[in-house]
């Protein structure tokens, strides 16, 4: 088998997303998500100027050898647009091998560990209440576990709620990035009043999430993990950027909550450190930004020496395709811990067709062959991208702050 064409679809139904096709000379194809939010159109400029020329006249059967000859042989390594632009050829070569075995993907990393895989859902508000209505609504419909992120009072627009009321909460929300206003006095003094009355309403025994969004200095997240270890949270997620690996060793000497990293992390380097000192619980890096299937289970594996389990990044931001793989990778990974799910619009799904299906706060894997995603080009062509970006932070003087 060798590889005939490749090419990048961009499409922006709802949303922008960016599709790696791969072709064989045998009729096969298989596909690989490449969007990186606000950053769509570099990822395609890398494919196309420098990966898809070097894939034509290659067997995709050689998933491992194409990985190193794009990572290893790139000079320049990692950074999210490199490792979007692997981790899409990746998804897109494990596809192809998936359906060349007539086999879903998931039984090709070694059949199923579990029978569904659990998630989260998003609930937000723009206060306390309004977030509780939601966490009632979502336990309603089945969830087992859910993410809550409320507005602060005095901060204006705050990560993870939406701008107005019935509104979706989408963050590229214009061309170039807003500017958002931060007081990390007033986010601290006011989030754990959030955690006391999800508690007092809806008890133990649901798993209880929240962001950060990588917005407090190492001994504020401290103040933070200890002040909420009455409300046992699942997870804290990112509640510090984490360029500095070490700043985890005083929180983690200061707190036993629980704590998730590696949504913006893109290769087994960034998290070494923190895994070989226990410093964190969960895994977050999608497959489609950490280099794909290939380099990923790499991650998993030695995050499981740690007691460490996954927990990867799903926001709409990521396209079906990724979420389609990873819940064959969540069905199959032995330390898997719970799958973000951010529902997609019905414009997205109509766009890529999917086997996956959702049912009482979890997924269910289809058996088609491959990562049971497709896409219709067709359909993708009626959408054109648009530029949007991600929105800046500033604290309250004008400093520029981390979002
Ligand atoms: O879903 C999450 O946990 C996020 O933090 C979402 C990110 O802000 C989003 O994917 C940025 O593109
Ligand atoms: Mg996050």
């Amino acid at each position: 088998m060798k590889i005939r064409d490749a090419y990048t679809i961009v499409t922006s139904p709802g949303r922008n997303f960016v599709t790696l096709k791969i072709v064989t000379d045998e009729g096969i194809y298989g596909i690989g998500d490449a969007t990186l939010n606000g950053r769509e159109m570099a990822v395609v400029a890398y494919l196309e100027e420098h990966v898809i020329p070097a894939l034509i006249g290659r067997d995709p059967q050689r998933i491992e050898d194409i990985w190193h000859y794009l990572y290893r042989g790139a000079y320049w390594r990692r950074g999210p647009v490199t490792m979007s632009a692997i981790g899409a050829v990746d998804l897109a070569l494990w596809d192809i091998k998936a359906k060349a075995a007539g086999m879903p993907l998931y039984q090709l990393l070694g059949g199923k560990s579990r029978e569904r895989v659990m998630t989260y859902a998003h609930c937000t508000g723009k206060d306390i209440d309004a977030c509780l209505e939601e966490v009632e609504a979502h336990v309603k419909q089945g969830y087992r576990a859910v993410r809550v992120q409320a507005g602060v009072p005095g901060i204006p627009t705050i990560y993870g709620v939406a701008k107005k009321e019935g509104e979706r909460y989408e963050p590229a929300d214009s061309d170039l990035p807003a500017e958002h206003v931060w007081s990390t006095e007033k986010y601290l003094n006011h989030v754990p009043k959030l955690f006391a009355a999800v508690r007092e309403r809806f008890g133990d025994d649901l798993h209880v999430l929240h962001d950060v969004h990588h917005r407090l200095t190492p001994i504020e997240a401290a103040r933070l993990g200890k002040a909420v270890e009455p409300y046992h949270l699942f997870w804290l997620e990112d509640c510090v950027p984490a360029e500095n690996q070490e700043g985890f060793r005083l929180i983690r000497q200061h707190t036993t909550t629980p704590l998730a990293v590696g949504e913006v992390f893109n290769s087994i380097h960034d998290y070494r450190e923190l895994l070989e000192n226990q410093w964190i619980d969960y895994i977050r890096t999608p497959l489609a930004h950490g280099g794909g299937i290939t380099h990923m289970r790499r991650v998993a594996d030695l995050a499981g020496l740690y007691h460490v389990r996954t927990g990867f990044h799903g926001p709409t931001d990521l396209s079906p395709v990724c979420l389609g793989a990873a819940i064959h990778f969540d069905t199959w990974v032995p330390n898997f811990g719970i799958q973000e799910y951010m529902p997609h619009e019905t414009v997205t799904d109509e766009v890529f067709p999917h086997d996956y299906r959702f049912e009482d706060g979890h997924f269910l894997v289809g058996e088609t062959p491959g990562h049971g995603v497709d896409i219709d080009e067709a359909a993708a062509a009626k959408y054109p991208y648009r530029r949007a970006s991600l929105p800046v932070n500033r604290l309250e003087d004008g400093t520029l702050w981390h979002w």
